[in-house]
């Protein structure tokens, strides 16, 4: 007798020892089922979970090939009430918020067991708390570092895509996610796996116009399984985190259409863990659209000041932007060349052949000149048929080469035109305290006398 009760306390003992060493909720269930089912001398065993709207959900049964043939109370099971107009023997798991859900058997005709049971129950309950505990604390941990590593990121990552593209799978992997979404502006930006985005954008314009101050939402229907938080930013709404997950925690060994529905996939735990993830996404949403702001806005302010500085017809610096440099050059006292030349008989070409051919020989003039001078010369179209050429250094032997290679270069270009074309040049080295007004008195007399002289030659003034 003694020696079958100090057996008997050997195997409660090991089966607690069992309990405690499980090493996830799965493994625990089952350990446990399979002990109740031995106790209770064959019968089937399951186990409901309570969901966060508290309704139950049958999650595991033993032996599992039993669920096929499960009486249809099991399966019918809903609420409490219906576990106790079921008649089943019933036990409670307790979780950190109450009752995390219940273990079930038909009864026996022996009652005896049933103080073990409950001790078991117990431990396994605590076993639970533990396992869970365990894990969310792994998780929040995850959340944590993944967060601090996106606001690392953040001048990094140029888009949204690029955010989802770093850090999704981590993300999936701290929220057992199968898939996340990022709603913004009206556009779906999709990571891993979730329901078509043509059902995600109907359901979340179904739902914004309904809630529009809700923060969190569980979607259903053909959405179930997409906890969405809202992104948002000093109260403005910029859009929607959407974490998918195809199935609730535990799996559903159950294909039962009516238990489908209004199942909660996501623990009230997860749904501040997205919200916190939200939070962070808006602040990075947002330091992305300043970067392409400011982006657009040195691009833009880059075109204005090129256009303010550019002659439209010809590409090169217009007369204000070559007024400037000249100004500028004066007075850091840099020596430099200056030239003019004006094309000879531009009326008549004009007349001749018509404006617009005037304007690509003005076109064509410009892209000989550029092609002649060094990179570090310049060429501004100071107004009608005259140019101005600023180059730098002050040798009077290097540019009289220059002014005569100019001429030379547009004498001997074949424009599409029979009449020659050809240009006259003044020119002038700068002199200590030289003001502009004197540089550009003497180049244009240069001009004029290289004019006068018969056209298309140089005179240095
Ligand atoms: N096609 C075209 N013609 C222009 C432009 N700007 C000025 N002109 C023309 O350039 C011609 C300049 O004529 P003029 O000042 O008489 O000088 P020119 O005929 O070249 O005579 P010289 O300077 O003595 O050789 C005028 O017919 C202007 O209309 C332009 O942007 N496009």
């Amino acid at each position: 007798m003694s020696g079958t009760l100090s057996t008997s306390i050997d195997n409660l003992c090991h089966e607690l020892a069992l309990l405690c060493s499980s090493a996830s909720p799965m493994d625990l269930f089952e350990r446990l089922a399979k002990m109740l089912h031995v106790y209770t001398q064959g019968k089937t065993v399951a186990l409901y979970r309570r969901l966060s709207t508290d309704e139950l959900r049958l999650a595991y049964c033993h032996p599992e090939e039993s669920t096929l043939g499960l009486p249809s109370s099991f399966l019918t099971v809903r609420c409490y009430d219906d576990l106790a107009a079921a008649e089943l023997q019933i036990y409670e798991l307790k979780g950190e918020q109450g009752v995390w859900g219940y273990i079930g058997h038909p009864p026996t005709a022996c009652a005896e067991p049933n103080q073990r049971i409950k001790l078991l129950v117990t431990m396994a309950s605590q076993r639970l708390h533990l396992l869970k505990a365990e894990s969310m604390a792994a998780r929040q941990f995850g959340l944590k570092s993944r967060r601090m590593q996106l606001s690392r990121d953040i001048k990094r990552l140029t888009s949204i895509d690029d955010i989802l593209q770093h850090h999704g799978a981590s993300w999936c992997d701290i929220f057992q996610a199968d898939g996340i979404v990022l709603a913004y502006q009206g556009e779906l930006h999709c990571f891993g796996k979730h329901p078509s985005k043509h059902q995600l954008s109907k359901q979340l314009q179904t739902f914004c116009w309904q809630n529009p101050h809700e923060e969190l939402v569980e979607l259903n229907g053909s959405c179930q399984g997409c906890l969405a938080a809202q992104l948002s930013v000093a109260s403005a709404s910029l859009g929607w985190l959407l974490l998918f997950r195809r199935q609730p925690l535990l799996p559903d060994l159950i294909a039962h259409s009516t238990l489908q529905n209004s199942l909660s996939y996501w623990m009230p735990l997860e749904a501040s863990m997205a919200l916190e993830l939200a939070d962070d996404l808006a602040v990075a949403i947002t330091a992305l659209e300043i970067s392409y702001l400011n982006h657009q806005l040195t691009m833009t302010n880059q075109l204005l000041r090129d256009l303010a500085h550019t002659d439209t017809l010809t590409q090169c610096w217009n007369r204000y932007y070559t007024e400037l440099i000249i100004e500028e050059l004066t007075q850091s006292a840099t020596p430099f060349t200056l030239l003019m030349f004006d094309i000879d008989d531009f009326k008549r070409i004009n007349d001749t052949y018509g404006h617009a051919t005037g304007d690509n020989i003005l076109r064509d003039i410009t892209h000989l000149v550029k092609k002649t001078l060094r990179s570090d010369d310049h060429l501004g179209r100071w107004g009608g048929e005259e140019f101005i050429v600023i180059s730098k250094g002050v040798d009077q032997g290097a540019s009289s080469q220059l002014a005569n290679r100019l001429c030379r270069c547009v004498e001997e270009f074949a424009f599409p035109i029979t009449d020659r074309v050809t240009i006259s040049i003044g020119f002038t080295l700068t002199q200590p305290d030289d003001q502009p007004h004197q540089l550009l008195e003497r180049i244009d007399k240069g001009m004029y006398l290289a004019k006068t002289a018969g056209k298309n030659q140089v005179v240095m003034c």
